[in-house]
């Protein structure tokens, strides 16, 4: 386990054209254990963060911290060994074509100096880990996305690191075999003790297993917290971008033409039930007290850290006495309940 702090991190490209400040004064602590995620639309500075992480980019400016260990005081040698402690996996899984599975899981091992023997006994060990032993002699051509990331994760952790990076690791897996994939992080960060970061533009990701999130926009950590406080009460726009947008997905109910043409009508709402509270009742009381309709624009449930948690869009009317009124009742019954403004979309 292992706790990385970032402190007032920046890092600036210089190019012909001009400059490029993709990390601004970033600082950020995650803890043994976590499963912390990044978010953030692209260009947001993720990548750029997480190869300053490693120290693969050397910052411009700020610090990186790995169990109290000052990156930027290394010299080369000790930072390799440092890096030995950070694994990564990527998008396109970045397996070598022309070795099997086993091959590619013992090739890091062999660099480090295992010998043969053994690296074949710890890769067939990794393959278990991460359900995939009867393919042990198939080639990455023959294998599916989701097999693919789980050999880019039995070979990550073939040299025991603290640290685990996914750099958009689901990005190219449909959404069940993303499903699979995180439940197998999950399980490796509980089993293993390894710390892992999770970079991601779909908040779904950071729903499903992270437990704190920084959410990053223009180089800038805009909001940072528990994934559940985040959810329930998003502060900053881009939180309540990311938020909003992911609600309106399972349903398919929002498109985004769709939603430009909601929001010119009355205030549109965002209302979060926890599971001791239920959709209808409250929604069926305040149309009865009110006597009005409301426009329901999608609604579903989602398991934010493990808890369900139900959302729902509405639309109140245009009266703005009346729709504030309504917003008042759906409070005072203990939901929380946010205004969805048009330029957060
Ligand atoms: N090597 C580089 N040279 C110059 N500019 C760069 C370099 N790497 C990144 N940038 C710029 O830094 C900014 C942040 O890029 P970065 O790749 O970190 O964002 P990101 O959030 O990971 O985006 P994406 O999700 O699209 O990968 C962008 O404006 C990008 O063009």
């Amino acid at each position: 386990m292992s706790t990385i702090r970032l402190k007032n991190l920046t890092k600036t490209f210089y190019q012909k054209e001009g400059e490029v400040s993709a990390l601004k004064d970033v600082s950020l602590e995650i803890n043994d254990g976590d499963i912390y995620g990044i978010i953030g639309m692209s260009g947001a500075g993720k990548s750029t963060l997480v190869r300053c992480l490693n120290y693969l980019e050397k910052p411009t400016s700020g610090q990186v911290y790995i169990d109290e260990v000052e990156l930027g005081s290394l010299n080369e040698q000790q930072l390799r060994k440092e890096r030995t402690e950070i694994a990564m996996i990527f998008q396109h899984f970045n397996l070598l074509e022309q070795k099997n599975v086993i091959d590619n899981i013992c090739l890091p091992l062999l660099i480090a100096g295992v010998t043969k023997k053994e690296a074949r006994m710890r890769a067939h060990q990794l393959l278990e880990t991460v359900g995939l032993s009867e393919k042990s002699k198939a080639f990455p051509s023959k294998l599916s996305g989701g097999q693919k990331q789980r050999v880019a994760i039995a070979r990550a952790l073939a040299s025991n690191p603290k640290i685990l990076l996914c750099d958009e690791a689901t990005s190219a897996l449909d959404p069940q075999t993303t499903k699979a994939i995180l439940s197998l992080l999950k399980e490796i960060n509980k089993k293993l003790g390894i710390t892992i970061v999770i970079i991601t533009h779909q908040m779904e990701v950071v729903r499903e297993i992270c437990n704190r999130v920084a959410i990053m926009e223009a180089g800038e950590v805009k909001e940072e917290g528990f994934v559940e406080a985040i959810f329930d009460n998003p502060k900053s726009k881009a939180a309540k971008h990311l938020i909003f947008k992911d609600a309106g997905k399972e349903d398919h109910v929002l498109g985004d033409e769709k939603v430009k043409d909601l929001l010119k009508g009355g205030k549109i709402v965002r209302i979060v039930f926890t599971e001791n509270s239920a959709f209808e009742p409250v929604i069926s009381n305040v149309i009865l007290k009110f006597n009005t309709p409301i426009n329901i624009l999608g609604a579903d449930t989602k398991n934010v850290g493990g808890i369900a948690k139900g959302e729902m869009l509405i639309r109140l009317p245009e009266d703005a006495k009346l729709a504030s009124e309504m917003s008042a009742y759906l409070l005072e019954r203990g939901l929380k309940v946010e205004e969805v403004e048009a330029d957060v979309y």
